[in-house]
C-alpha cells in the first residue's frame, strides 16, 4: 500500500513559486528521503501533505485518504517534527508534552517517559531554560509518542550534536521496524545515505529524481582522474559525456557518464602517467543533479 501519494502537487505563493507538479509514492514500511538544496520545495510539500497550507492545484493522500477532507483523521496516526519548533516558554517539558498526548486516545506516558531517557532529555525543566538542541529533542519526543505509523521529518537533525544525532537514526530505525514509515527532508547526503531506501532529488520546486541508494551508487557515472608530464590542454576534453572538469596543468579530474570504452579510447591520445577510474561518492552524484539537471 502507499502511504503517501501527491499527484501533481502544485503550490504557488501568490505569484512565487512554491512545489510544481509534485509527484510520488512512498510505500508502507520504508524509509523515504526527499532532498534537494535551499528552497527547493522540501517544506512546501510536507506542510502541503499535513494540510497546513492547502495546494495550488493537484492532490495527496495519506493512508489513501484525502490530505485536506480526512486531514484530522490522518493526523493521528502521523508524527511530525517541523524544521523549527516554536512552544509557550513558560511550559514544563512534561506539561507540553502530556498536553499533545491528550490529543491522542491512549496513554503515551510510558512512552513519553522512555524516548525521554533515550534522547537524554529533562522532562521538569520549563522550556524557556532549553538549548535550541534540547528544544529540537521536545520536538522529536512530541513527533513520536503517539507511536505513529507515519513519521514525517522535515529536516530532524539541525542542532543536535553527533552523538544525539546517532542517538535519533537509532530511535528511527526502531520505529521503522516496529512498522512505522519514514519520510524525511534534508539536505545533508550523509544522513540520507545512511538511512533511506529510496529518495526523491527536488530542485526548483520540481522533482528530478526518484531512485532508491542502491541503484543511485550503482549508476553509471564514473570519477576520472587523469594525469601526465605534460600541461593538459582542455580541448582533449572536450568529449560527449564529461562533466565537473578541473584542470590543473598536468592533472584533470572529471565526472563522465557513459561508454566506458569510447572515452578511454579518446583520452588514448594522452601521454598518461596515471589513470584512475572510481565510483563517484553519493554527495558527488547527489552535486551532478543539483547542478545539471532540470
Ligand atoms: N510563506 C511563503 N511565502 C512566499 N514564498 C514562500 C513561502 N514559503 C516558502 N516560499 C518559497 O517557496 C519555495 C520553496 O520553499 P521551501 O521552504 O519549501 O523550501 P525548502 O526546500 O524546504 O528549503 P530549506 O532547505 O531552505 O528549508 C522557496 O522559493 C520559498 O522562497
Amino acid at each position: 500500500m502507499n502511504v503517501i501519494e501527491t499527484q501533481k502537487l502544485t503550490k504557488y505563493y501568490g505569484k512565487s513559486r512554491g512545489i510544481i507538479d509534485v509527484s510520488l509514492k512512498v510505500e508502507q514500511g520504508e524509509i523515504f528521503g526527499f532532498i534537494g538544496p535551499n528552497g527547493a520545495g522540501k517544506s512546501t510539500t510536507i506542510r502541503t501533505l499535513l494540510s497546513l497550507i492547502y495546494p495550488t492545484s493537484g492532490s495527496a493522500k495519506i493512508f489513501g485518504k484525502d490530505c485536506i477532507k480526512d486531514g484530522a483523521e490522518i493526523r493521528k496516526n502521523v508524527g511530525y517534527l517541523p524544521s523549527e519548533v516554536f512552544y509557550y516558554d513558560n511550559m514544563k517539558v512534561i506539561d507540553l508534552l502530556n498536553y499533545s498526548a491528550s490529543f491522542y486516545r491512549k496513554d503515551c506516558s510510558e512512552r513519553i517517559k522512555e524516548l525521554a531517557e533515550i534522547m537524554d532529555l529533562d522532562l521538569k525543566k520549563k522550556i524557556n531554560d532549553l538549548s535550541f538542541g534540547n528544544k529540537k529533542k521536545v520536538g522529536i519526543v512530541q513527533g513520536l509518542l503517539h507511536e505513529p505509523k507515519l513519521i514525517i521529518l522535515d529536516e530532524p537533525t539541525g542542532g543536535l550534536d553527533p552523538l544525539m544525532q546517532q542517538k535519533f537514526f537509532d530511535l528511527i530505525r526502531e520505529e521503522n521496524k516496529r512498522g512505522a514509515t519514514i519520510f524525511f527532508s534534508s539536505h545533508i547526503l550523509d544522513e540520507v545515505q545512511r538511512l533511506c531506501d529510496r529518495v526523491a532529488i527536488i530542485k526548483d520546486g520540481k522533482i528530478i529524481r526518484i531512485e532508491s541508494i542502491e541503484s543511485l551508487r550503482q549508476n553509471k557515472y564514473k570519477r576520472f582522474s587523469v594525469e601526465s608530464h605534460n600541461n593538459l590542454p582542455k580541448s582533449a576534453f572536450n568529449i560527449d559525456g564529461i562533466t565537473e572538469l578541473q584542470l590543473s596543468e598536468n592533472k584533470a579530474t572529471f565526472i563522465y557518464k557513459g561508454d566506458i570504452n569510447i572515452i578511454i579510447n579518446k583520452l588514448g591520445n594522452i601521454e598518461m602517467t596515471n589513470l584512475l577510474v572510481e565510483e563517484p561518492t553519493l554527495e558527488e552524484i547527489f552535486m551532478y543533479y543539483y547542478q545539471k539537471e532540470d
